[in-house]
C-alpha cells in the first residue's frame, strides 16, 4: 500500500488547521523545514510544528533542510516530530550517524534524504541506522518544481539492496509529484510519496490523494 504524503509547504497558512483536516486520508503530513543556509529559502519551524502537533494525530514526517541538523533534532523531537528526516550533505558522516542515533534513541523513526547531485550510494553506510530514504525528485528549497525522472535510477537502486537485506526501511520520493509521475515512481519500487503542490492546489483533496496511490 503506498503511502501518500501532503506538503504542507504548499498549504494556505492563513487556514492552517482547516488544510491539515482536508488531507487526513493521507498516511504522512510533510513538514519541511528550511533555514536559508542548506537551502536558499527559509520555511517554518520548531513554533509551527508545536501547534500542527496539538492540532493531529496524524504521523509528522519532518524533511530538515538544515545544516548540521545533530543541533536541532531533539527539539523537532518535543516538538511532536513522529519522522525525522535530515540531509546526508548536511554534516560530517560521523555527526550524521549520531543525529540518527538520537532520533532512533529517542523512539522515533529516522531518516536521511539525499539530493539530486549526490550519488546514491552516500546513504549505504547509514542503512542499519535508517528507517526511511527521501530521494530527492527536484533540488531542494521549494515547492512546485518539475519532476527529474532520472532520479527513479536510484530508487531502483535501494530497492534491489534494501530488499535483498531484508530491511523494512521505507523509500519516499519529493518533489513534482503528480499522478501521472506518482505511476513512474511506485512502478520504480517507492513505498511514501510526497505531494505539495498536486495536493494543496487541488480542490477535491480525497480524490487526489487516491489517485497519487494510482487507484483509479
Ligand atoms: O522538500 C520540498 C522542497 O524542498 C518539498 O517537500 C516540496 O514542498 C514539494 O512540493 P511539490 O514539488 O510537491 O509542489
Ligand atoms: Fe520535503
Amino acid at each position: 500500500m503506498i503511502k501518500i504524503a501532503p506538503s504542507i509547504l504548499s498549504a494556505d497558512f492563513t487556514r492552517l488547521g482547516e488544510e491539515i483536516a482536508s488531507i487526513r486520508d493521507a498516511e504522512y503530513l510533510h513538514f519541511d523545514v528550511m533555514d536559508g543556509i542548506f537551502v536558499p529559502n527559509i520555511s517554518v519551524g520548531i513554533p509551527v510544528l508545536e501547534a500542527v502537533r496539538k492540532f493531529t494525530d496524524m504521523t509528522l514526517d519532518v524533511h530538515l533542510m538544515i545544516t548540521e541538523p545533530v543541533r536541532y533534532v531533539k527539539n523537532f523531537i518535543d516538538a511532536g516530530a513522529d519522522i525525522v528526516v535530515i540531509h546526508v550533505e548536511a554534516d560530517t558522516p560521523e555527526r550524521t550517524a549520531e543525529a540518527l542515533k538520537v532520533i532512533r534513541a529517542s523512539g522515533k523513526r529516522a531518516g536521511l534524504s539525499l539530493k539530486p547531485k549526490t550519488p546514491v550510494d552516500a546513504v549505504l553506510p547509514y542503512l542499519d541506522l535508517l528507517d526511511l530514504i527521501l530521494v530527492m525528485t527536484v533540488e531542494p528549497g521549494f515547492g512546485g518544481q518539475k519532476f527529474m525522472a532520472d532520479q527513479l535510477d536510484k530508487v531502483r537502486y535501494l530497492r534491489a539492496r534494501i530488499d535483498e537485506r531484508g530491511l523494512g526501511c521505507e523509500i519516499e520520493v519529493d518533489g513534482g509529484i503528480n499522478p501521472e509521475t506518482a505511476k513512474l515512481c511506485v512502478d520504480a519500487g517507492v513505498d511514501v510519496l510526497v505531494a505539495g503542490s498536486a495536493v494543496f492546489g487541488a480542490g477535491d483533496r480525497t480524490g487526489v490523494i487516491r489517485r497519487l496511490r494510482c487507484l483509479s
